[in-house]
């Protein structure tokens, strides 16, 4: 297991691009509105809210952080992400000649100097701009500045200085984190030249290098930080000059198994990396990607190849990594050993162009590449197994044998993330799955949004990317909801705790699109898929479908309306491999009557395009105030169906089981909309296909696990 320190703030500034719609808790207070294209944001600390943006020439000083952030161009009107076909419309219309590349459009470089251009080696160097197919953001190897597609035109049409801007930004990290970084770094020595042999020796045994040689561990510079046990993994500029960022990685012994602690410098978000970079030839044209440096130890060390490792493991495949990858005809990803690692390959090979790439599929004669080594296995055979991720629109059992092997041998994975705080939810859907869609519905006022904010963050919490499209109610509002939720108490009556729990809130990786009333789905849909790409996103909450119905052309046509709606979502669900969760409003029903999957508004269409249907039902089975039940009307996954209570905690807001409470789970055979209408007994009133399992499981109002050190 491996858990995430993250050093400094300000992790996703600056990833963002073309999807102005999306931003992270971050830029949700803030919209400098300056006519520069690149901004610079400066949170300053205080209540709730007292984030302010700075003029771009107070913005220079000394902060205690700094953070780099997309231009919005209007809050509510998002500029569309640009396309592959816009990008090289635009370089024809202006003379620039281009190269068409996997991910990326290659171009000169207007950010590098005349003299620079005409120098050494010819295409590899005049050709150094890499633009960013998906989303327009540019990349300079040469100078390193990099900005949005706006930036990119406003540059070659004179307008701002856009090179400048770039480069400003593109710089190296804080001056404190660079002191940081190489205090630490001279502090670190190889692992042969700690004074007692024993101590090497036990930090091989606790790391699992035994089988890696001193040389391995020379070639990639690892060394080690006696004071804090750890391993230091550098990350270098491009070319391997400078020392831009480390990660450190400590080992804890638990019992038999050992714990993992990773910290980098600076955070994640100022610096994108991959480990390996100066071992990597301008000729090599194949790569094995991995999701910890020690596999990539392991890999160059048996097999020779050349190898990167992500800096942010399974988690997300940055964009602004794409042109360090651009060289590369072949691609593996050899990511891990279980289903996550799987479906995180997957994902990144649509990134990167899956005719490139091959996917290691875990198994038991296939770990990660550390742990085959460690075994003895071969390799270099595991690799010839790597499966192609591009097949066409039909595939045979043949195509389809080894993964289904896979999730029958993974069934605990296969169900999905299993949430902490609603073990209820587990038994009945097992956990939560990517690729499907989930629809949710309960009576007006019942508490639907408080309800799927907490049922979304407990995921979050497990490392589920997510984003939240809340068109009702603001991102702020949403955002206090969640925090109270995440710290699981009012934090108006404990200020002085918010800047730790804000902390801590700030780190999940939770985006909110920028969309408040009514949107067309067309906008919706580019901003997830965009969202998927950028940040990896695999939860999107929609609330409520309704906010897309107005803005239809159907609209004359309301249940038409919502059918293509809920189509699309559908779609892109199964597409981008994300779990949809949509709320949608019931028809009007009458107050005393339980909804039933027919009462979601609409055709049948919601509930039949559904996986998962889940009611919030606030009628006749109150027995006090607060009180809900929570019915898995549908759960295509294995069929289980039923209704568990609720227990609303008004500080809290959270809708957890309280501790003391006994959970009774009651499972239903079939839908058809009956309920229990006591269930606390199982006595009078009960409905004879009912049959009752108790819950003695006490759920966890978990405490978040993505703990941080303070600086
Ligand atoms: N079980 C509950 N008991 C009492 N109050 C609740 C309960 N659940 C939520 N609330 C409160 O009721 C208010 C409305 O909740 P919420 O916005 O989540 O409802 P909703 O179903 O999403 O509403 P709408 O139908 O307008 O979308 C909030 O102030 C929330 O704190």
């Amino acid at each position: 297991m491996i858990e995430k320190n993250r050093i400094g703030e300000g992790r996703r500034g600056g990833e963002a691009a073309g999807g102005a719609a999306v931003e992270d808790l971050r830029g949700m207070w803030v919209l400098l509105r300056s006519g520069y294209p690149l901004r610079i944001l400066l949170p300053l600390r205080g209540p709730w809210m007292g984030w302010r943006a700075l003029p771009r020439s107070l913005a220079l000083g000394p902060p205690r952080r700094r953070y780099r952030k997309e231009a919005l161009a209007a809050l509510e009107v998002p500029v569309l992400p640009v396309t592959a076909t816009e990008i090289r419309q635009y370089l024809r219309a202006h003379g620039i000649p281009f190269q068409d590349g996997h991910s990326c459009v290659r171009a000169p470089s207007p950010f590098v100097g005349a003299s620079k251009l005409k120098d050494e080696t010819g295409a590899a160097t005049s050709f150094s701009l890499f633009i960013d197919k998906t989303t327009g953001r540019f990349l300079c190897m040469t100078s390193l500045a990099e900005g949005s597609w706006e930036d990119f035109q406003a540059s070659v049409e004179g307008q701002g200085d856009g090179a400048r801007e770039g480069v400003l930004l593109s710089e190296a990290p804080e001056a404190e984190d660079s002191e940081e970084v190489q205090r630490i770094w001279d502090r670190a020595v190889p692992l042969w030249e700690l004074p007692e042999p024993e101590e090497a020796q036990l930090a091989r045994v606790m790391f699992g290098l035994t089988k890696v040689t001193d040389d391995t561990l020379r070639r990639f510079g690892v060394r080690y930080l006696r004071p804090a046990r750890s391993l230091v993994f550098p990350w270098f500029s491009p070319g391997g000059l400078a020392l831009r960022g480390l990660k450190l990685l400590g080992a804890k012994g638990q019992g038999d198994r050992v714990h993992y602690v990773e910290t980098t410098i600076p955070q994640p978000g100022a610096f994108h990396n991959l480990f390996g970079l100066p071992l990597i030839s301008r000729r090599d044209v194949e790569v094995v990607l991995t999701s910890r440096e020690l596999d990539s130890l392991a890999l160059s060390q048996s097999t020779g190849l050349p190898t990167l490792a992500l800096p942010r493991g399974t988690a997300c495949l940055p964009p602004a990594l794409l042109p360090y990858l651009e060289q590369f005809r072949r691609i593996v990803l050899w990511l891990g050993d279980d289903l996550r690692s799987w479906e995180a390959a997957k994902l990144f090979a649509r990134k990167l162009n899956p005719k490139r790439c091959s996917l290691v599929r875990p198994g038991d004669q296939q770990p990660s590449p550390l742990e085959a080594l460690n075994q003895g296995l071969n390799l270099s055979r595991i690799l010839r197994t790597a499966l192609p991720a591009w097949h066409k629109s039909i595939v045979s059992f043949r195509q389809l044998r080894e993964e289904v092997l896979g999730e029958l041998s993974n069934v605990e994975q296969a169900a999905g993330v299993r949430w902490s705080r609603f073990p209820d939810l587990n038994r009945l859907l097992k956990g939560h799955r990517k690729g499907e869609l989930t629809v949710f519905t309960g009576p007006t006022g019942s508490g639907k949004t408080t309800f799927i904010s907490e049922y979304a963050l407990d995921l979050c919490t497990q490392g589920v990317n997510t984003l939240w499209g809340s068109f009702e109610i603001s991102n702020v509002r949403l955002a206090r909801v969640m925090l109270t939720q995440f710290a699981v108490g009012r934090l108006e009556e404990q200020l002085d705790k918010y800047d730790e729990w804000a902390d801590r809130f700030e780190d999940l990786p939770l985006y909110f699109m920028t969309f408040h009333g009514q949107q067309s789905i067309r906008t919706v849909i580019d901003t997830m898929q965009h969202a998927v790409y950028v940040y990896d996103i695999c939860h999107v909450v929609i609330d409520n479908l309704q906010f897309m119905m107005g803005h239809e052309q159907l609209s004359t046509d309301r249940i038409a309306a919502q059918d293509y709606i809920i189509g699309a979502f559908r779609k892109f669900a199964t597409d981008s491999s994300c779990h949809v969760t949509l709320v949608i409003h019931p028809r009007k029903e009458d107050d005393d009557k339980e909804l039933q999957t027919a009462s979601i508004f609409g055709s049948a269409k919601a509930s039949q395009e559904a996986d998962n249907v889940l009611i919030l039902q606030d009628r006749r089975l109150v027995t006090g105030p607060g009180k809900r039940y929570l019915q898995v009307s549908k759960n295509r996954f294995d069929g289980d169906v039923g209704v568990f209570p609720l227990e609303f905690n008004k500080s809290s807001l959270t809708f957890s089981i309280p501790p003391k409470s006994k959970a009774r789970l009651k499972k239903i055979k079939d839908d058809n909309g009956l309920v229990a209408k006591k269930p606390s007994s199982g006595k009078k009133g009960a409905v004879p296909q009912i049959s009752e399992t108790h819950s003695d499981q006490v759920p966890n109002p978990n405490k978040p696990d993505l703990s941080k050190p303070s600086r």
